[in-house]
């Protein structure tokens, strides 16, 4: 056998270990009876050596963009190696990183494409540390075999909250109010500054972000209308309306929350800001693709809208710093941030304590559940298997998991090479192109565990295989 197919060999095998503090933690392989053998099954030849058990210790995991601190415990828990950057990497640093990691946690700057991508031969798992996804190649990472998980609604209230603080912001004109005394200017006005009680607010995407925004609108008595290419039920007397236009034509605030898709490319554009009302404010909280940012500078400078509230932007810096948000980035940056009642954020929706932590424990145990157990449920482009976990008790039994082109006759042939063994229960599911079988076989010793790898990587459909015991 190869060296670099060894290798590969043993980065399969996992040790598998209990979530540490999680209620009902699992059993899984191996079992301790299982690793009281371990010497005598390992010395059965020389070649054993090679399917050493992969040990935690050896699953090495990059954290970018400062992921949370309860992510980074939970994973140093385990007994992984972790690296950690506060910010993303430049790409060549990443292409360099990712070579040799597992799994890699992200947020919403570092772009996973997949001329990055195509570098990471041992990655088995992508963790976005936020709701969005669209940084990632999903189509590359899929075909690549690598399960990627997400946080999806961890920071919907934090975003939800930050867009009603605006709406009043720019009612009140409090971004310049503010400005202007900073620089010792004192400019009592009540010109154009209005309450925002009986206004409408027009919500663009009602999901777990705008449906929350709603009933805190209403709270503050404001009217909503919302418009999704879904049907959605509507919460307290908001009302969905059939067309953008009738949305645009209606609000007195217009705000985005909607993913990043080739659909909401430029959603609001010249024709859509023409349709809104004069004077109008316009919210986007989304992705920088969804607003055509000149497009809202013109219809600013002609009075049309009387205030923006901008949280993200088509190009964004990978670290903090000064001079960042520059005409190098995106060539109107100086003329948007010489404008009045606009008020820019740096992509800070999400950026809560609570809602940061609480995406660091989600997004890092389903990392963990997947990288010790198998278990793909919550992956954004993977099916959702999972399986019971192995009990202590349950000796010389291995979990394999097959991640496999979803076409005809796949698991007759993989059923046939496990068929050698009990198979004690097993579980599949197809997404698109891809499937990904679950089993647990019994009887199985420590020669079984080559060929059953061996065969198993011969079989066509394969993408990835990794045996956990
Ligand atoms: N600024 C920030 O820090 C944050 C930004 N976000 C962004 O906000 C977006 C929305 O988040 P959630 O509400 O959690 O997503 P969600 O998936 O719960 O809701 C999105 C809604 O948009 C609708 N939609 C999709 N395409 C549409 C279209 N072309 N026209 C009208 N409606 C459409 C969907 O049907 C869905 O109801 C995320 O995708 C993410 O990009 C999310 C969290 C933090
Ligand atoms: O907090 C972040 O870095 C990104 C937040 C965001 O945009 C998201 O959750 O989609």
């Amino acid at each position: 056998m190869a060296s670099q197919e060894i290798n590969n060999l043993q980065n399969s095998f996992q040790r598998a270990v209990n979530l540490s503090g999680s209620s009902g933690a699992v059993s899984t392989s191996p079992t301790q009876s299982f690793m009281d053998t371990l010497p005598r099954r390992m010395s059965v030849s020389n070649k054993a050596k090679a399917l050493k058990p992969f040990s935690t210790g050896d699953m090495k995991i990059l954290l970018l963009e400062n992921v949370n601190a309860t992510a980074v415990s939970i994973f140093e828990d385990q007994g992984y190696q972790v690296e950690f950057h506060k910010s993303s990497l430049p790409e060549e640093e990443l292409i360099e990183k990712i070579k040799d990691v597992h799994a890699i946690g992200i947020r919403s700057k570092t772009k996973l494409t997949a001329n990055v991508l195509k570098h990471a031969k041992n990655l088995v798992s992508i963790g976005c540390f936020c709701i969005g996804t669209n940084q990632v190649d999903l189509k590359y990472a899929t075909h690549a075999g690598i399960a990627v998980f997400n946080s999806p609604f961890s920071n919907s209230r934090s975003v939800a909250e930050l867009i009603i603080g605006e709406i009043i912001s720019l009612a009140r004109q409090l971004g310049d109010r503010s400005i202007e005394l900073h620089t010792g200017a004192w400019n009592k006005v009540s010109n154009r500054c209005w309450e925002v009680r009986g206004k409408t607010l027009g919500i663009i995407g009602y999901g777990h972000i705008g449906s929350q925004l709603s009933v805190l609108a209403e709270a503050m008595g404001m009217h909503v209308l919302y418009y999704d290419t879904v049907t959605i039920m509507a919460l307290g007397t908001a009302r969905q309306v059939p067309t953008l236009d009738e949305l645009l034509n209606n609000s007195d605030f217009i705000t985005c929350h909607v993913p990043a898709t080739p659909e909401t490319k430029n959603m609001l554009s010249a024709p859509q800001f023409a349709a809104m009302k004069e004077g109008a404010y316009v919210l986007n909280a989304s992705r920088g693709t969804v607003v055509d940012i000149p497009a809202l500078i013109q219809a600013f400078k002609v009075g049309k809208i009387a205030g923006a509230a901008l949280d993200v932007y088509p190009s964004e810096p990978g670290k903090n710093g000064a001079g960042a948000f520059s005409d190098d980035l995106n060539p109107w940056a100086s003329e948007l941030i010489s404008l009045p009642n606009i008020i820019l954020t740096p992509h800070i929706g999400g950026s809560t304590e609570e809602a940061q932590s609480a995406i660091g424990v989600e997004v890092a145990a389903s990392l963990t559940k997947y990288i010790n157990e198998g278990t793909s449920v919550g992956s954004v482009n993977f099916p959702e298997v999972s399986l019971r976990s192995l009990d202590y008790d349950q000796e010389n039994t291995v979990r394999v998991l097959y991640i496999h082109h979803n076409v005809p006759g796949v698991l007759k042939t993989v059923n046939n090479i496990l068929s050698n063994h009990n198979i004690e229960k097993q579980f599949s599911d197809s997404k698109g192109d891809i499937a990904y079988l679950m089993a647990d076989i019994s009887n199985v010793d420590q020669s079984d565990i080559k060929n059953v790898y061996d065969e198993l990587n011969q079989t066509d459909a394969k993408i990835s295989i990794r045996l956990l015991y």
